[in-house]
């Protein structure tokens, strides 16, 4: 195996020059867990070695924020440990791309998903999965992650063709410049298409809703005996998938896949223009109603309940619509109280830095003699 069967390119080569120098490795993440992370590396007989590495404390202060943190498909420079000893990462290497939402629950924090991604790929369905509004944050994310967006409509087995092509249609309507299939991975259909993709070196990162049919397809790629599995575990009712975390993986055929085991609803990295985006159909309906200054509450001639009432809008999302200010207001509160935390951060690492440089010029000092009371 090479490094650019992992996606080592040209400018990497040059961007690792002076960590070679000091006898680092290149090595690319392949997984992450709370307390530490796995890199591949290919070692002189050009074998593919997974081996478990630990962040040095530089690379840790350096990073203002967790996402610039490394990640599963970063690459890095390692400084391999004797017997006993840690693998330790020394630098990262600058990303080409970086796919990333916001992390579950109540922080704006930004989680990244896939360092390096070359491919961003969403699974829906034309049924129940359908969802254009979601579909739209996926491709804000994917055009800012600088992937290039595949969107595979899958189980078109179970759907009428004439719903799976609308479906298809209207997806694409949102991005013209998205590929788009209609695939079966139950059918064995879908597959040749990650394939076509998958060259060497090229990473593939899968997402999508939960049962929209990504272990299956992902099976399908790595065969057998891969641990994913679309059985469903007949206690929970889950699928039962034996590893949490995410995963770079290298396949026979060529080509990466960063798979996202577990992933639920994906919750995306939003900012205040995606999230008021993500409700423009309401927006539009607003528009509609009689008064300009219409509440939507009990509002004579309100557009938004007139279309509550005629089921052609989800009250759920009425009520998300109506708490978009505060959310935003939230958004923003959250924002500020992070900068200052990093900044505060920032200026801490600075000064244990400088600390640590005056206690270097005074060793040195006093080595030379020039030490007095
Ligand atoms: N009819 C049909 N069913 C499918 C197809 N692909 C997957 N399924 C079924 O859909 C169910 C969910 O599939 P999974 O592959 O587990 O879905 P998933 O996206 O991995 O779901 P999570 O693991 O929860 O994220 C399973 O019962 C599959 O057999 C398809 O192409 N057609
Ligand atoms: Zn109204």
């Amino acid at each position: 195996m090479l490094l650019t069967d992992l996606g080592w390119s040209d400018d990497l080569e040059r961007e690792f020059a002076p960590h070679a120098q000091r006898g680092w490795v290149p090595a690319r993440l392949n997984r992450e867990t709370p307390i530490n992370y796995g890199a591949f590396i290919i070692d002189e007989e050009g074998d593919l070695v997974d081996l478990d590495v630990v962040l040095s404390g530089k690379v840790w202060h350096d990073a203002a924020n967790d996402a610039e943190l490394p990640a599963v498909g970063d690459w890095v420079a390692l400084e391999l440990g004797g017997e006993n000893e840690d693998h330790v990462i020394r630098a990262g290497l600058t990303r080409r791309s970086c796919f990333s939402r916001k992390v579950p629950g109540k922080s704006t924090e930004e989680q990244v998903i896939g360092a390096n991604v070359d491919v961003v790929c969403v699974v829906t369905d034309p049924g129940p999965d359908h969802n254009p509004r979601r579909m739209e944050r996926y491709f804000t994310l994917i055009s800012r992650s600088r992937a290039k967006p595949l969107v595979l409509i899958n189980k078109a087995d179970a759907f009428d063709a004439g719903l799976c092509e609308s479906a298809a249609a209207e997806l694409q309507a949102l991005s013209p410049e998205a590929e788009i299939h209609l695939v079966s991975a139950l059918k064995g259909s879908g597959l040749e298409i990650l394939q076509r993709h998958l060259r060497t070196g090229v990473t593939l990162c899968i997402v999508g809703s939960s049962g929209v049919g990504k272990s299956t397809l992902v099976n399908q790629l790595l065969g057998e005996e891969w641990q994913w599995t679309g059985e469903v575990n007949e206690v929970t009712g889950k699928g039962r998938h034996t590893t949490v975390s995410r995963e770079l993986v290298p396949l026979d055929d060529g080509g990466l896949l960063i798979d996202n085991p577990g992933m639920r609803e994906i919750q995306m990295w939003t900012d205040e223009q995606t999230l008021r985006d993500s409700f423009s159909d309401v927006e539009e309906l607003a528009a509609q109603c009689k008064f300009g200054d219409c509440k939507h509450g009990t509002d004579k001639g309100c557009a938004i309940r007139a279309a509550v009432e005629a089921g052609e809008l989800a009250p759920a999302r009425l009520e998300s619509f109506l708490r978009l200010d505060e959310e935003i207001e939230k958004l923003q509160k959250r924002a500020k109280k992070r900068q200052m935390t990093s900044e505060r951060r920032a200026k801490r690492a600075h000064r244990v830095k400088a600390r640590n440089l005056n206690d270097r010029i005074e060793l040195e000092r006093e080595q030379r003699g020039e030490w007095r009371e």
